[in-house]
């Protein structure tokens, strides 16, 4: 398997090179080695994938949507077919464990791209009878669209901006972080052998310096960022001089609210998953984990017991269940987190430290006696450090549940479902789970409120974010003017 991509750009069907870019190392999170060089898009790199993507839009959206559904369809059959090559690239851009990466990752945008592909055909306008006259509405593609991804999940983060965008009929250039920037080159690869025409899909490389004229270029309609509160205020704010579309998946510090009644290894296995999944850098992850009285020791117990069972090493054996950081920064700010608390008082239960060795390796850490105002429990940390909290009532647990500027998830864990069901409904947060978390098919809405975004990714709701309704009156008889 080549890591080192033909070249760092993919426009117009094909690989394309400009070593006038500053270069961009890719490093493997599990050994710190360097596995691949590319090299950040140059103005001129941005010009061609600009004018490629624009061209290439009519042609696409001419096509009727059971053609174009087709294109994708067969797409999500060869990347399921590959599952196994693409998994390990994404082990190797992210240091996510190839047990995660298998099941997670290459089949999520094979999901997205087949359930898009599915929808395409049936896009279609109403017809609204008004006596004899009449009004039709058409569902047009909104043009050129940029994705811009984040670096947890660079292959369904491309296939979940892609595929919707595709669908509707528009025309995209992704950039993916500048630390995860393998896999979506492969995307693009394969949506070409599937029959997309050339431009309708481009990946170019870089940070914020190639992201920021994209969005300002006059010829792009849309932007879909998958980033931080910070980045998406830059870029919600650069897409508002022009009223340009946008989605904006961003960050969050969601609860999850365990109450006494709960089956107790199940609360534990979703504090788990919420937390320590692909090594806590999950956008809803439930960091803030709420846990009622009664329950509290037990559940500490059973979770430090558990969290013994995890397998931390290399991220290409099958057997590891938590890999590395994705990269150095991140580790840093996670190491400095867990500082932080530790200073604050709050009561270290497990982990806490970094593993000396190489690559960007750290232990799931949980702190215990954790209070609302404490710095880990108000920031998104975007690593493996769980804050357990204490409650006693349902209303006081809601109440400091939505004390947070995030709303993009929520999880609750009771057996009283009604309780269950009246707590979501309470919840500021756009993706919520009742014993369950972190589940995101491609069948159901994906993303927040407050400040972690804007629209929603997946399900027919993204249909709404990719295409726009044009509506036209037929008069059917004269027209009646008044001179
Ligand atoms: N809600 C979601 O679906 C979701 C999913 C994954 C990650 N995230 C969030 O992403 C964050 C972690 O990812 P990250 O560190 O890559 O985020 P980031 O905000 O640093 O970067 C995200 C992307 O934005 C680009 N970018 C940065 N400045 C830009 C600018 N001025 N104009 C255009 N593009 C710019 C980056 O190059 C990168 O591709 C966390 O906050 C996490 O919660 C959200
Ligand atoms: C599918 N997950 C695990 C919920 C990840 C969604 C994208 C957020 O980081």
């Amino acid at each position: 398997m080549h890591i080192q991509p033909k070249a760092s750009h993919f426009i117009n069907g094909k690989y394309v090179e400009d070593t006038d870019g500053t270069a961009l190392p890719v490093i493997y999170p599990a050994t710190g080695e360097t596995i691949a060089h590319l090299h950040e898009a140059t103005p001129a790199i941005i010009e061609q994938a600009i004018t490629s993507a624009h061209r290439a839009q009519q042609q696409w959206a001419a096509l009727s949507g059971t053609e174009r559904g087709r294109v994708l369809r067969k797409a999500a059959d060869i990347i399921r077919e590959r599952n196994h090559d693409l998994s390990v690239l994404e082990t190797y851009d992210t240091g996510k464990p190839l047990s995660e990466t298998l099941v997670a990752d290459a089949t999520s945008g094979a999901d997205a791209l087949e359930y898009f592909g599915g929808l395409s055909g049936s896009l279609t306008g109403e017809h609204i009878q008004l006596g004899q006259d009449w009004v039709y509405t058409r569902r047009e593609p909104l043009g050129l669209c940029v994705g811009i991804g984040a670096w947890n999940y660079p292959t369904q983060i491309a296939c979940w901006k892609a595929a919707p965008a595709l669908a509707c009929g528009n025309a995209m250039i992704f950039k993916p972080s500048e630390t995860t920037p393998l896999c979506a080159l492969k995307i693009a690869e394969i949506l070409i052998e599937a029959g997309l025409p050339a431009g309708v899909f481009n990946v170019i490389q870089g940070g914020g310096p190639v992201g920021a004229p994209l969005i300002s270029d006059a010829r792009v309609n849309k932007v879909s960022l998958t980033g931080s509160v910070p980045t998406g205020r830059k870029v919600y704010a650069a897409a508002a001089q022009d009223l340009k579309h946008v989605t904006m998946e961003l960050g969050g510090k969601s609860p999850l609210i365990i109450f006494d009644d709960a089956d107790l290894e199940n609360a534990v296995g979703g504090a788990i998953l919420a937390n320590f999944y692909s090594s806590g850098q999950v956008c809803s992850n439930g960091t803030r984990v709420f846990v009622q009285k009664g329950i509290k020791d037990q559940f500490l117990k059973r979770l430090a017991k558990r969290l013994k069972n995890a397998v931390i090493g290399d991220p290409m054996d099958q057997a590891t269940t938590f890999g590395p950081m994705a990269n150095q920064a991140q580790l840093q700010i996670t190491l400095d987190y867990i500082a932080k608390g530790k200073a604050e008082g709050a009561r270290l239960i497990y982990g806490g430290g970094a593993l000396d060795q190489p690559g960007f390796y750290i232990q799931p850490t949980v702190f215990a006696d954790v209070n609302d105002d404490m710095v880990i429990a108000q920031d998104e940390i975007f690593g493996p450090v769980m804050a357990v909290l204490d409650f006693e009532t349902e209303d006081e647990v809601i109440t400091r549940a939505n004390a947070t500027d995030f709303g993009l998830s929520a999880g609750v864990f009771t057996q009283n479902l009604t309780r269950a069901h009246s707590v979501i409904a309470q919840m500021e947060a756009g993706s919520c789970f009742i014993n369950s978390y972190n589940d995101a098919p491609v069948e159901a809405p994906f993303g927040g409120m407050k400040l972690s975004g804007v629209g929603r990714e997946n399900s027919k709701e993204a249909i709404n974010h990719y295409s726009q309704l044009k509506s036209v009156y037929v008069r059917m008889g004269d027209v009646e003017a008044p001179y």
